[in-house]
C-alpha cells in the first residue's frame, strides 16, 4: 500500500490529463446510460401509438447520443494511455538511474534475472493498471450507479431483483480479486527465475554447447518455463472463471426480472418496454461490474509489482559519496591497506583477513595465490566496487571513503579478469577509458595493449564493429582491448587482474615493457597465476585464504616463503625461460 502510494507520486505531474480521461469517460457512460431508456421511449410510446416521426426522432437521438460517446470514449483512451506511458517511462528512468548507483553488493542482492523483470514487466503491469483505473474504473462503477438509480426511477417494480443480485456478485468479485493479488506475485517470482536463466543460457550458449550440455540446459528452462506455465495458468484461469459466474447470477436476474414483469404487465402496472429496458440495464449493470472487477484485479497484481519497485528505488546504495570529501590535489598512486576485514555477506566468513601493506607511487605490485584466495576482491577494495567491513584503505594517505568516488575512480584504469567491451566500434569502448581521447592516444595505448597490430588488420581499423559481447573477437583480443581501454586513461593507478591469461608469452613482455617504459609513474597492481607475470614487481604479495600469507620481492620470497617457492618449482619450466 505504502509503496503503491510513493509511486502515485510519479502521476503528479500528469493530473492535468489524468483528469481529462475520466471526464471524457463521463461523457461515454451518460451517453451509453441514455440508450436503454430512449428505446424504452420508442417501443412504449413511438411503436405502441404508431407515431413514425416520434420513432424516427429519437433514432436521430440514439445515433446523435452514440456519436458523442464515441468521441468520450476516444477521448478518454487518448488522455490515459499518454497518462499511464509517461508515469511508466519515468518511473523506468528512475529505477535504471538507480540500479546505475548500484554498487556490486546491490547487484549481487537483487539478481540481474530479478532486475530485468521489475524493470520490464513490473512497470508494464504499473502502466496497465493506470490505464484500466483512468479508463474503466471511471465506467465500471458510473455504468453500475447510473444504472441502479435509472432502474430505481424508472422500474422501480423489479428493483428487487437488484437487491438481491448485486451484493452476490460483489462478493465473488471481492474474492477473486483478493485471490488474483496473491497468484500473480507468485507469477512474477517464476518469471524472474525464467529472465535468470534466460540470461544465463544466453552469455553462456557458446560454453553450453562446446560441453554439449543443450540436453541439460533445455530440462533445467523446462523446469523454470513449467513453473511459470501451471502459476500463469491458475492465476489467468482464475481471472477467467469471473466472467461465467457473473454471467450465471445475472441470468437469473433476468429470468427473475422477466417473471416479476410478466405478472406486472398482466396486472397492467408495468409495460412491456419497461422490461426490456430493465434487462439492458441489467446487462450493463453486469458490465459495469465485470469490468470494475478487472481493474481491481490489475490493481491487485500492480501492488506486488509497486512493492518490487520501490524496493529498488530505495535500496540504500552500499557506496556512497562522503558528506564532505576531502580536497585533495593531483593523486600521487600511493595505496595502503591498514587492517582490512571483508566478507560478501556481511556477517559472513571473511574472504580478506587483516591486510596490511604499503605501495609507493610508481611501484609494481604482484598479486599471486591459488584460486579463491580472495586476489580479485582485494583489488575490488581499491576503486571502492566494494567497502571492507572494518579496516581502511588509503590513496596518498586520504581513506578513499572521504575521496569523491569520481576523482577516485578516473585515477584508476581497471581491466577486469573477463574482458567485458560494449557493442559499437572499437573506438567507442576506447573513449569509454577517456571520452576526449586523440587518435594518437588511441594508437598509444593500444600500442602499450599489445592490440595495435590486430586493430590495423581490420580495413576500417579504429572503427571496427564490435558485436555485442564483442563475439567477433577472440579471447586474447578481447584481453588487449580492454587493457588498451585502461591505458587510455594514463591512470594514477592500474590494475591488471589476470588480463594477460589469453595473451602469448611474446605480448605479455610486450605490455610489460610499455609498462615500465610509459608508466613508470603509475602504481601497478598486476594478478597473476604465472610468476613470469609478476617477478619483476617491486613488491610481491602472497595471499593464501584471504591473509598476506608472505610479502617481498621475488629474491626475498623466494628465500621466504614456502608457497611462493612452490608456485615457482612447480612454473620454473617456463620461468626459467623469461629469466
Ligand atoms: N560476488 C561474490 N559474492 C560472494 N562471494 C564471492 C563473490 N566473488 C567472489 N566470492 C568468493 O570470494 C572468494 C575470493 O574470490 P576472488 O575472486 O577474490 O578469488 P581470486 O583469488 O581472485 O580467484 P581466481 O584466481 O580464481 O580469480 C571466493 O571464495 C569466492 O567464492
Amino acid at each position: 500500500m505504502n509503496a503503491m502510494r510513493k509511486l502515485l507520486h510519479y502521476l503528479k505531474p500528469y493530473t492535468f490529463i489524468a483528469i481529462l480521461s475520466p471526464l471524457f469517460m463521463c461523457v461515454e457512460v451518460v451517453m451509453d446510460l441514455l440508450q436503454p431508456t430512449i428505446m424504452q421511449k420508442v417501443i412504449d410510446t413511438g411503436i405502441a401509438n404508431e407515431d413514425h416521426a416520434y420513432v424516427i426522432k429519437l433514432g436521430l437521438f440514439m445515433l446523435l447520443s452514440a456519436i458523442i460517446g464515441l468521441i468520450g470514449g476516444a477521448g478518454s483512451s487518448i488522455y490515459a494511455a499518454r497518462t499511464a506511458v509517461s508515469f511508466s517511462t519515468d518511473i523506468r528512468r528512475d529505477v535504471f538511474k538507480k540500479t546505475e548507483q548500484f554498487s556490486n553488493g546491490n547487484i549481487d542482492s537483487f539478481g540481474s534475472g530479478k532486475l530485468i523483470t521489475i524493470l520490464t514487466n513490473d512497470i508494464t503491469t504499473m502502466q496497465q493498471a493506470v490505464i484500466m483505473t483512468l479508463r474503466i474504473f471511471v465506467r465500471g462503477p458510473l455504468l453500475f450507479i447510473g444504472s441502479v438509480v435509472i432502474v430505481w426511477f424508472t422500474a422501480r417494480e423489479l428493483f428487487p431483483v437488484l437487491l438481491v443480485s448485486i451484493p452476490i456478485l460483489l462478493v465473488f468479485i471481492y474474492f477473486f480479486s483478493v485471490k488474483s493479488g496473491k497468484l500473480f506475485s507468485h507469477v512474477q517470482k517464476a518469471m524472474d527465475q525464467v529472465n535468470t536463466k534466460l540470461q544465463e543460457m544466453l552469455a553462456g550458449i557458446r560454453v553450453i554447447k562446446a560441453f554439449d550440455r543443450n540436453e541439460y540446459e533445455k530440462g533445467h528452462f523446462k523446469m523454470v518455463n513449467d513453473t511459470l506455465m501451471k502459476r500463469s495458468m491458475t492465476a489467468e484461469q482464475l481471472v477467467l472463471t469471473l466472467m461465467p459466474i457473473m454471467m450465471f447470477v445475472v441470468n437469473l436476474g433476468i429470468i427473475a426480472g422477466l417473471w416479476m414483469g410478466v405478472i406486472k404487465v398482466n396486472e397492467g402496472t408495468l409495460q412491456v418496454g419497461v422490461i426490456l429496458a430493465f434487462i439492458n440495464y441489467l446487462n450493463i449493470m453486469m458490465n459495469g461490474l465485470m469490468s470494475s472487477s478487472h481493474v481491481l484485479m490489475q490493481i491487485a497484481r500492480s501492488f506486488p509489482s509497486a512493492d518490487r519497485i520501490v524496493q529498488v528505488l530505495e535500496t540504500k546504495i552500499e557506496i556512497t559519496e562522503p558528506e564532505q570529501p576531502s580536497k585533495m590535489d593531483e593523486i600521487r598512486g600511493d595505496v595502503e591497506f591498514r587492517e582490512v576485514h571483508f566478507s560478501y555477506s556481511k556477517n559472513g566468513e571473511y574472504v580478506l583477513t587483516n591486510l596490511s601493506f604499503k605501495a609507493n607511487a610508481g611501484q609494481t605490485i604482484g598479486i599471486i595465490g591459488s584460486t579463491g584466495s580472495g586476489k580479485s576482491t582485494l583489488v575490488k577494495l581499491i576503486p571502492r566496487l566494494y567497502d571492507p567491513d572494518s579496516g581502511d584503505i588509503f590513496i596518498d594517505g586520504v581513506n578513499v571513503k572521504e575521496m569523491p568516488l569520481e576523482k577516485l575512480r578516473t585515477a584508476i584504469g581497471f581491466v577486469p579478469q573477463k574482458a567485458l567491451l560494449f557493442s559499437g566500434s572499437i573506438e567507442d569502448n576506447l573513449r569509454f577509458g577517456k571520452e576526449d581521447a586523440t587518435i594518437e592516444q588511441m594508437e598509444y595505448a593500444a600500442q602499450s595493449a599489445a592490440a595495435s597490430e590486430f586493430i590495423h588488420r581490420f580495413d576500417d581499423q579504429f572503427e571496427h564493429t564490435l558485436l555485442q559481447g564483442a563475439t567477433n573477437l577472440s579471447g586474447g583480443q578481447k584481453q588487449r582491448l580492454s587493457m588498451a581501454r585502461a591505458f587510455i586513461r594514463e591512470p594514477k593507478i592500474l590494475i591488471l587482474d589476470d588480463s594477460t591469461s589469453a595473451i602469448d608469452a611474446l605480448s605479455e613482455a610486450a605490455v610489460q615493457q610499455a609498462l615500465k617504459g610509459a608508466y613508470t609513474n603509475t602504481t601497478v597492481f598486476i594478478i597473476s597465476l604465472k610468476i613470469s607475470s609478476i617477478m619483476d614487481a617491486d613488491q610481491i604479495l602472497v595471499i593464501e585464504d584471504g591473509i598476506i600469507e608472505a610479502a617481498g620481492t621475488h629474491n626475498e620470497l623466494l628465500a621466504s616463503s614456502k608457497i611462493y617457492r612452490e608456485i615457482y618449482l612447480s612454473q620454473s619450466g617456463r620461468v626459467v625461460e623469461n629469466v
